[in-house]
């Protein structure tokens, strides 16, 4: 038996970090996905006493024997898959060390937190039942893309779907549907699981990782966000590593050293967020045009890059695009974490008016805008895959 899903990064248009403190951000899931599968052995198999993670990406694979995840976890007693609850100290202390022992390479240690969040999620949910979890992506991970929201939202699906959590009666055609309250199960599920990967995560991520769209965001409550006019985003990756754990909590450091001057730039960071949600939702064609609302997102991302620079989250290679976006008229702004990481650049109108000109190639913007690009491009997307529909997708193969 196996069950397959896929969970979408996110870009987020303003409002990172402040979201942590209580603010107002707003996200939109993007077309590129984490893959999880989850597959347990036949009675026959040789596998049946052991569980194993196998990322196709960096290409390891981890093994863990069932009795050993018993004897470190045996506090936690049956799975509970319909109560999501943080992972005690104790518990992560041994997570850690079941993760010790798979001796990760030093350059892919920073998988580390992804796979106690493997087990905290897994264990929680399925218990110790022996299994294959097989996991790919299209994000680069650390970018500021969501990877690790969509590698904990993927994993909670596969696993929940095979809990008795899930109502599986409701699938259309071998695809799974999950309800209402079973997306909310699951995005609580991922939460935990980003907690253990990011320390003080909002939850921006993994909501809008769930839900899919673009939502507003603010202390854990989300709000679907419908757009009245195409909004175009260019992601340029800087390709400079970075960890959203350390630069959150640098922000949090910041924040206890002068209270009052970064309560004032969160507060700003939240009005920013929220006009640029009202801009984004108004009618088109009301008292402004397309030109003078996209005039004024621009102003605003400047604004909440200006402010993000006063959480010291930027960098000198964000700051490289920036500059160069500017030359070329266009506006820019970091998304996620900042310190690298990727850069989001909205490409106005005017740019793909010209793309619909008579006799210009279709891709005529998009090859200018790449050509701009072209030194510090890792992925062009010319669409944020505004979706209809829950983008969280699960298929079951054959039964147990
Ligand atoms: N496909 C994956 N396989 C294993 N771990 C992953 C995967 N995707 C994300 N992670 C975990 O998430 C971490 C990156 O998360 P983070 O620093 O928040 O950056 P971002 O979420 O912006 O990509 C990785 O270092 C790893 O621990
Ligand atoms: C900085 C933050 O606002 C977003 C982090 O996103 P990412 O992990 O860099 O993709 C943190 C959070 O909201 O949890
Ligand atoms: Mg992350």
């Amino acid at each position: 038996m196996e069950v397959k899903a896929r969970a979408p990064g996110k870009i987020i248009l303003s409002g990172e970090h402040a979201v942590v403190h209580g603010c107002t951000a707003v996200a939109a899931s993007i077309d590129l996905y984490t893959y999880a599968s989850l597959s347990f052995p036949s009675p026959s198999s040789e596998n049946d006493d052991t569980l194993n993670l196998r990322l196709k990406d960096s290409g390891l694979e981890f093994s863990w024997q069932i009795e050993r995840l018993k004897d470190a976890l045996s506090n936690l007693g049956c799975p509970f898959p319909s109560k999501p609850i943080s992972c005690p100290t104790e518990s992560l202390k041994s997570i850690s060390m079941l993760v010790e022992e798979q001796s990760i390479p030093e350059a892919k240690i920073a998988l580390a937190s992804g796979l106690s969040a493997f087990l905290w999620l897994y264990t929680s949910i399925q218990g110790f039942k022996p299994a294959t979890v097989v996991i790919n992506s299209d994000l680069p991970l650390g970018s500021g893309l969501g990877s690790s929201a969509a590698f904990c939202v993927s994993l909670s699906a596969v696993f929940l779907s095979l809990s008795d959590s899930m109502n599986k009666d409701r699938s259309q055609q071998g695809w799974l549907i999950f309800e209402d309250s079973e997306l909310q199960l699951l995005n609580k599920w991922a939460f935990e699981g980003e907690k253990i990967i990011h320390g003080k995560p909002s939850g921006i991520d993994n909501t809008v990782s769930t839900y899919g769209n673009m939502i507003k965001f603010k202390s854990g409550d989300l709000t679907r966000i419908k757009s009245s006019l195409p909004l175009r985003m260019l992601i340029t990756n800087t390709r400079v590593g970075r960890n959203t754990k350390a630069l959150v909590a640098g922000v949090s450091e910041r924040t206890l050293r002068h209270p009052d001057v970064m309560s004032s730039i969160f507060n700003a960071v939240d009005f920013i967020s929220r006009e640029l949600s009202a801009i984004i939702q108004s009618p088109t064609p009301d008292e402004l045009s397309i030109t003078e609302k996209e005039e004024k997102l621009e102003e605003l991302m400047e604004m909440n890059q200006g402010l993000l620079q006063c959480m010291g989250v930027s960098h000198a290679s964000i700051e490289t695009i920036l500059r160069t976006t500017l030359k070329y008229k266009l506006a820019s702004k970091l998304t996620g974490a900042g310190g690298g990481g990727c850069v989001l650049t909205l490409l106005p109108s005017c740019i793909l008016l010209f793309c619909s000109l008579p006799n210009l190639p279709v891709d005529y913007h998009f090859y200018f805008v790449v050509y701009l690009f072209v030194f510090y491009n890792d992925r062009c997307l010319d669409n944020m895959a505004l979706r209809s529909q829950n983008s969280l997708i699960s298929q079951q193969h054959g039964h147990r």
